[in-house]
């Protein structure tokens, strides 16, 4: 793990040091938006026009912040028109890197510039860049950059800049939902799906008590919201469940264990429980979600939480198990 400081990369673990052991996530630093026309987005600037081909996706299939990218691209249709790369899921001194640890995994590699590491990509589209080296990344060959690493923005591009290139009619941030999923969004964010890393990366008891009572509170709650509702704003599946669904799916196999997330079980709310099966039976996201590249890259790259690297065994999660949830 570590950083880019005017190009040059720094291997250098997460700083707690200056704010009393809590993890402060960085904000993402490539802000364009691609749109249909190539007008300006809600930031950055204009020039991103939505065409087949044109753009390149980088992820990590362990990433629950790429992984909401990955789904969007299944979901409306992308994937004839988006390309995609996928780094290994061991991210030590080189940061994310392509080279397999499991020779078996041949769709690992930079397929669009054939880099070895993901700070490549960075340097490439800004040769000065300073800061950390995140996925995922939305790469525009045309203009030989990145135009965003920020996954909320990437889905909302997804979800309807391509949509005249033949993009499935689909709409998961519908204009009269758009109050509530953001209102959703804000608390499922800070505490469930930042809150894990909250907890697992502090480095004082304080930092880390108050973290996961906030997060096992913000669980309540959803557990709460889904005894009247089918999903998170009510009817309609919206965005707000795609990105609570991939801190969800990782929950019992990752974050229970390894960020000491433990008061309880996913699998112990019956709700959310429900929840989660229903959207990962939902066609084509088991694709999306690959169980062995999330625990091995926990486990195997938080020297610091678990520096023996050894993955555990279980849990056993049957998946497919009815959902009961209508
Ligand atoms: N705000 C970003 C966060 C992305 C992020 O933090 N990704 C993690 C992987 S789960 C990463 O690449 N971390 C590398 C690092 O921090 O050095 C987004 O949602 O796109």
């Amino acid at each position: 793990m570590g950083l880019l400081i005017q190009g040059v990369w720094h291997d250098q673990w997460y700083n707690t040091g200056d704010h009393d052991g809590e993890f402060k996530r960085s904000a993402s630093q490539f802000r364009h938006f691609v749109t249909a026309d190539g007008s300006p987005g809600p930031t950055g600037d204009g020039g991103f026009k939505a065409e087949a081909g044109r753009y390149h996706l980088y992820v990590s299939l362990a990433c629950p912040w790429a992984h909401r990218t990955l789904i969007y691209r299944k979901l409306k249709g992308l994937e004839k028109i988006i390309g995609v790369s996928v780094v290994d899921y061991v991210m030590k001194e080189h940061g994310w890197t392509f080279q397999a640890t499991d020779p078996a995994d041949d769709f690992v590699g930079d397929q669009q510039l054939n880099h070895q590491f993901m700070h490549q990509v960075y340097t490439q589209a800004d040769p000065a860049y300073s800061g950390r080296v995140t996925v995922p990344v939305l790469w525009d060959r045309k203009h030989n950059t990145i135009v965003s690493n920020e996954s909320a923005d990437i889905i909302r591009m997804f979800n309807s800049a391509f949509d005249d290139l033949g993009a499935e009619n689909l709409d998961f941030y519908p204009l009269h939902l758009q109050d509530d999923i953001d209102a959703i969004n804000e608390r499922v964010y800070q505490d469930i799906n930042n809150g894990v890393y909250k907890a697992g990366f502090a480095t004082t008891q304080h930092a880390y008590e108050g973290n996961v009572r906030k997060l096992f509170a913000a669980l309540e709650w959803v557990e709460e919201l889904l005894n009247s509702r089918r999903y998170l704003t009510g009817d309609e599946l919206t965005e707000a469940d795609w990105r609570l669904f991939t801190t969800l799916v990782r929950f019992d196999a990752v974050y229970v264990g390894h960020f000491k997330c433990n008061l309880k079980r996913i699998a112990d709310f019956p709700n959310l429980s429900g929840y989660l099966r229903e959207l990962y039976q939902m066609p084509g996201i088991a694709e999306t979600v690959n169980l062995r590249h999330i625990k091995k890259h926990y486990y195997m790259s938080h020297e610091t939480i678990n520096p023996t690297a050894v993955v555990p065994a279980g849990p056993d999660i049957d998946w497919l198990e009815p959902h009961d949830r209508n």
